[in-house]
């Protein structure tokens, strides 16, 4: 019997590529154990059992690149954590390591390798994360959602599968209807307004969608608000001064398969899943890349589809003034908005979980 390890996690865009992977595994081959391994305290904690994995968290933080005396407690934790990492992969003694980003794959992978099992990366992005650039030289194989990642990574390891989408959202199985029910919208919405700020929530984005509540609800829009835990207090305030205006306002969506049947528009922040659905889900969208990433690699993940119309691209800079108006705008005009989802269409990148898996299988030697 086959033994997996999956690790990394800390945002949304790790995580959930992650369990589809293993989703994937799990349904060619039932009998493969999966261990997954993340970092104590991280969205990875809470997610993944409840998809039905058992964790391992490790006690890794990230480097505070603000304050060098803080990161005494960090080294301290990086040594416990590849401990804690060598003990797991002498317990489990897994076939293959699979690192999917994120602080926990670092040890993870080190460690196996070092104990000769093959390992596995999977890059979400267009610019690669400090973990997977680190670990890259002694991976088996990368698999990647961008062309040209050469740059970044040795040319004979790379495979383009794109990103691995969740199964409920892959195979999309819901009809607005029942999503307008699932929200408690009026049955009658036509004009369906979808916000979301990534895995943890936009500060930028909820600001423009609090300071313009009012002219959403004059132009007839409903809007399904994702906030992000920071911020759902100030949203449910907000939303009791409008009471005209029809919402639904959660930290998180659990159900993003209603949410994205549901919509007419999204706005999203530009992190590497939220482009990789809108585009298998043929959705029109303003994108508003994140100021605050790596190389600004949500900006270059945007410019991907507003290049070829696939996208409205707003900075966060304009954003407060420009975004709401635009989208309200926008919905009045469904047969643009179609064409713009079909243009994102061109881009999506189906059945990535199974391409890497199929890799997976061929490192195993599995048949399939
Ligand atoms: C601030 C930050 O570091 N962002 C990074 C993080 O994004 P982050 O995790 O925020 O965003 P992504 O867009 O990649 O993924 C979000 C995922 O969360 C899901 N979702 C979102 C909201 C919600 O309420 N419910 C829900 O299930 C989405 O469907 C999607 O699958 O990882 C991405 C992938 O490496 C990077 O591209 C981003 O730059």
């Amino acid at each position: 019997m086959k033994r997996v390890i999956i690790s990394g996690g800390g945002t949304g865009g790790h995580i959930f590529p992650a369990i589809a992977i293993a989703d994937t595994i799990k349904r060619k081959y039932p009998d493969v154990q999966i261990l997954f391994v993340g970092a104590e305290g991280r969205m990875e904690m809470d997610r993944v059992p409840r998809a039905g994995y058992e964790i391992v968290g490790l006690p890794i933080k990230g480097l505070n690149r603000k304050n060098p005396l803080k990161n005494i407690p960090v080294a301290v934790n990086l040594v416990k954590s590849l401990i804690l990492a060598k003990r797991t992969i002498k317990r489990f003694n897994p076939d293959i390591a699979i690192g999917v980003g994120g602080y926990a794959s670092a040890p993870v992978l080190k460690e196996a390798q070092k104990a000769g099992i093959p390992t596995l990366i999977q890059e979400q992005n267009s610019y690669p994360g400090v973990t997977n650039k680190l670990l890259a030289k002694h991976v088996n194989k990368i698999c990647v959602a961008y062309p040209d990642m050469e740059q970044f990574f040795p040319k004979e390891k790379i495979i383009l599968t794109g990103n691995p989408i969740r199964k409920d959202l892959e195979h999309m199985n819901v009809t607005k209807e029942e999503a307008i029910y699932h929200f408690r919208l009026p049955s009658q919405s036509d004009k369906i307004l979808l916000v979301l700020g990534g895995s943890l929530g936009a500060r930028t984005i909820n600001e423009s969608v609090k300071s313009h509540l009012i002219d959403l609800a004059e132009a007839g829009v409903t809007l399904i608000w994702q906030t992000g835990k920071s911020y759902i207090d100030e949203a449910r305030d907000a939303i009791d001064r409008v009471p005209q205006l029809h919402c639904h306002v959660t930290d998180f969506i659990e159900r993003m398969d209603y949410a994205y049947v549901a919509a007419d528009l999204v706005i999203s922040r530009a992190g590497a899943l939220s482009i990789s659905e809108i585009c298998l889900l043929r959705k029109p969208a303003i994108l508003v890349p994140s100021p605050n990433v790596a190389e600004d690699h949500q900006t270059k993940n945007a410019k991907a589809l507003s290049m070829r119309g696939a996208a409205d691209l707003i900075t966060d800079a304009e954003a407060n003034e420009k975004l709401i108006p635009e989208a309200i705008e926008a919905l009045d005009r469904p047969k643009q908005l179609e064409d713009m989802g079909n243009a994102a269409g061109k881009l999506a990148t189906p059945n990535a979980a199974e391409h890497i898996v199929r890799q997976v299988e061929i490192v195993l030697g599995l048949n399939s």
